[in-house]
């Protein structure tokens, strides 16, 4: 009997495809297992590495999205269709024989990117979009921009007339302005007058952490400008740097800010604006790198993301707007088709490995060792991470 069901909001563009319950039991556990079909999201801002590391994380990413927009950071960074087009079959090498994944490929800007290199890329078919980090303003950026508009107009004039969308790291690097302002600052002196100077260029503001980048990409033109969400900057606030003592694995560029924000960009995302997608920013970097006196920024929450997506929007009781950020609002925004497979979440608990080890080392995923809900399914089969524990109708 299912009749103790209450679904947030449903609508027709939500569907739950089955709702089962498991009437023979009645226990304090015996709850109605939920399911929720979405189209297959994609992933429009990831960083893969290369490597060993390429290897380890990239079935991880595959597992639950259709494509991913791939950051360019790598050392040496990728700053040419050459190399764009060469990392991409490096990708497409260390994924599973039976995956369909797809690499969307990006350029690293830097003082030199000359214009005809966009040409070359827009040419190519597989470089989606150029990636401007500021020198500086986090890991593998130091052959980033120096000077935006100094350095780089003829180029950014170029991408408009391709319709290649600029992807922004949006912080800026002047270490006077303090580290929980610079989106802020970055908005201010180096977005707003580039979108007034270039109207037409396509920006994406990536990760957005505070609620003055929700209002400023509320206040721009939809399709022109849009802006990536994390999973850590829906979940977490600053507290969760320093909750128990120093916490480096949830310790990401641009940091995690305060609760105010946090509440701002989580109501942004549940409000069914179009402007705002997926983009996990998941960032591996290995165990030893991240547990150091000098720890790198960077959380690896590929396993984990589309989970706490749907905790996000199921606690804000919009679990009906939960598929277009997901899977339609980025390749709206991209001019790209939809994806038509589906992926399946079971309300179902599961544990995050603590650590998942390889032979060069561990990487410690977000919400290592806690229990999740909503737990992703991979064809007709609940994903056994690990020791995937039930702890709905088959207990007690
Ligand atoms: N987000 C991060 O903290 N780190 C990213 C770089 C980035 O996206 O800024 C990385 O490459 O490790
Ligand atoms: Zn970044
Ligand atoms: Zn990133």
């Amino acid at each position: 009997m299912i009749n103790s069901l209450v679904f947030p909001r449903p609508s027709e563009a939500f569907k739950f495809a089955s709702t089962r319950f498991d009437g023979s039991r009645k226990s304090k556990y015996s709850k109605p297992r939920m399911e929720l079909t979405l189209t297959q999201p994609d992933d429009w801002h990831l960083h893969l590495r290369d490597g060993d590391l390429l290897q380890a994380v990239a079935p991880h990413s595959a597992k639950h999205f259709g494509r991913a927009i791939i950051m360019p950071n790598l050392k040496p960074p990728i700053t040419t269709t050459a190399a764009a087009v060469a990392y991409r079959e490096s990708i497409l090498k260390a994924l599973p024989a039976d995956s369909n994944f797809t690499p969307l490929m990006t350029l690293y800007l830097t003082d030199t990117t000359s214009p005809n290199e966009i040409k070359l890329a827009r040419r190519s078919g597989v470089v989606f979009a150029v990636k401007l980090y500021p020198a500086g303003a986090t890991t593998n950026s130091q052959d980033g921009v120096t000077d935006l508009f100094g350095k780089c107009l003829p180029v950014l004039e170029e991408m408009v007339e391709e319709n290649m969308p600029l992807l922004v790291h949006g912080e800026v690097t002047d270490p006077d302005v303090d580290v929980f302002d610079r989106e802020k600052v970055f908005i201010d002196t180096v977005l707003q007058p580039l979108i007034q100077r270039l109207p037409r260029l396509k920006v994406v503001m990536e990760h957005i952490t505070t609620m003055d980048a929700v209002r400023f990409v509320e206040s721009g033109e939809e399709g022109f400008l849009a802006a990536t969400v994390t999973p850590q900057h829906l979940i977490l606030n600053r507290n969760a740097l320093f909750q128990g003592g120093l916490q480096p694995h949830n310790y990401c560029l641009p940091v995690l800010k305060r609760e105010t924000h946090r509440q701002a960009i989580v109501s942004a995302v549940t409000s069914g604006s179009k402007r705002f997608f997926l983009g996990t920013d998941s960032a591996p970097h290995e165990k030893q790198r991240k547990e150091c006196s000098c720890g790198c920024a960077g959380i690896f929450n590929a396993p984990v993301a589309i989970s706490l997506y749907a905790k996000v929007f199921e606690e804000a009781g919009a679990l009906d707007k939960l598929e277009a950020f997901t899977s339609f609002n980025g390749p709206d925004f991209y001019g790209l088709p939809r994806n038509t497979s589906k992926i399946k979440l079971t309300k179902a608990s599961w544990k995050v490995p603590d650590s998942l080890s390889f032979s060069f080392g561990n990487i410690i995923p977000m919400f290592a060792g806690e229990t999740l809900e909503w737990q992703p399914c991979v064809g007709e089969k609940a994903e056994m991470l690990n020791e995937v524990q039930e702890v709905g109708a088959n207990k007690g």
